[in-house]
């Protein structure tokens, strides 16, 4: 029987973890974690994510504060909002919702958040602290460190001896995820758009991980008999079968028929999805505790 990963059920344990860690670090420091999420623009799928994270950061007992910047903004107010983010005692996450606006440069945006409040990981001392194997040091991407607890549920710490194959090589996703499994011992290939016969390198996978952006791309003849798909990929495709102009969410998996080949799956929606923003608040609340000197929970 194929296992169908619940993301949500995991999510909610996650949360469950970071509301007791808030909740002591207020008891105990009278430190109330702080998230600050800014977002440009009004892409509609944007602000549904970033209301979403807002949302579940109250829930958590978090101060959660969200900027909502106009479509012009410019590059030097972006920036102006992150320098007052970073002096800001009260916050202790700062996440900017990517993509931003074309005319704007995510770039220098990111990297002037101060390492210890980038809970997005994308800083460069975030992504070399991970890259050179200190896991414990810095700040995490939650996708990929979200992706890792649903891996962990299925194949436990060690990954000694299973090959693991990455669809994807973006700094928010696809390198991250395979310095992860990297370093939980995995052989790890990183796939991309330049890839030759990509389906003969999936087939490999012990461990897939498709994030690419491409509606069901992954077919059934690519997965290995028996192995774990995870499914990062967040697609809104229409759904005529639903009425007219209606959508429906599908990931980079064809879920029906890989599910009948694989060992273990994560669906879209309910899979990766959740647990992203449940690394998001186990970011936040870690970035809260070592700021206050003391040890950080671990998720
Ligand atoms: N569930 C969640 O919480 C999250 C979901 N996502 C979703 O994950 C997906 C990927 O996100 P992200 O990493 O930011 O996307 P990017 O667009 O930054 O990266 C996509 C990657 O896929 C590769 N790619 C594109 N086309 C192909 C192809 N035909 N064959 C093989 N590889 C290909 C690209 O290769 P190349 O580098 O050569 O261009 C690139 O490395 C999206 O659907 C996004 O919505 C993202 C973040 C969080
Ligand atoms: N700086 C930055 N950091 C991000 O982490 C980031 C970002 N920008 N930009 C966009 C992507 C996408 N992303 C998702 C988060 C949650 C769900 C999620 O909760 N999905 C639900 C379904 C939601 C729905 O129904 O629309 C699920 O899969 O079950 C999806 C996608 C974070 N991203």
């Amino acid at each position: 029987m194929t296992t169908i990963i619940d993301g949500k059920q995991v999510a909610a344990s996650v949360i469950d973890a970071v509301k007791s860690a808030a909740r002591e670090l207020e008891q105990d420091a009278g430190v109330k974690t702080g998230l600050a999420v800014v977002i440009v623009g009004d892409d509609p799928a944007s602000h549904a994510y970033v209301s979403s994270k807002s949302r579940m950061a109250k829930e958590c007992g978090f101060t959660s504060i969200q900027h909502t910047l106009p479509e012009e903004t410019t590059q030097e107010e972006l920036a102006a909002l992150v320098q007052t983010l970073n002096a800001d005692d009260t916050i202790h996450g700062i996440l900017v919702q990517l993509p931003l606006p074309k005319h704007l440069n995510s770039e220098p945006i990111i990297q002037s958040i101060l390492p210890e409040k980038d809970v997005d990981g994308l800083h460069v001392v975030n992504a070399g602290k991970l890259a050179t194997g200190d896991l414990d040091g810095g700040l995490i991407s939650c996708t990929p460190a979200g992706a890792m607890v649903l891996v962990r549920g299925i194949h436990g710490d060690d990954l000694s001896g299973l090959n693991a194959v990455v669809i994807g090589r973006s700094n928010l996703f696809g390198k991250p995820m395979a310095a992860l499994l990297v370093n939980a011992n995995a052989t790890v290939t990183t796939a991309h758009s330049r890839t030759k016969d990509l389906a003969a390198v999936c087939r490999n996978a012990d461990i897939l991980v498709a994030a690419v952006g491409r509606p069901e791309m992954v077919k059934a003849d690519w997965v290995k008999p028996g192995a774990t798909v995870i499914d990062v990929g967040i697609n809104r495709v229409l759904a005529p079968e639903k009425g007219e102009g209606k959508s429906r969410l599908v990931g980079d998996v064809a879920f029906e028929e890989c599910a009948k080949v694989a060992g273990a799956i994560t669906p879209v929606p309910g899979g990766v999805g959740p647990m992203t923003i449940a690394m998001l608040m186990a970011n936040t609340v870690i970035a809260a505790y070592r700021k206050s000197g003391r040890k950080a929970p671990k998720f």
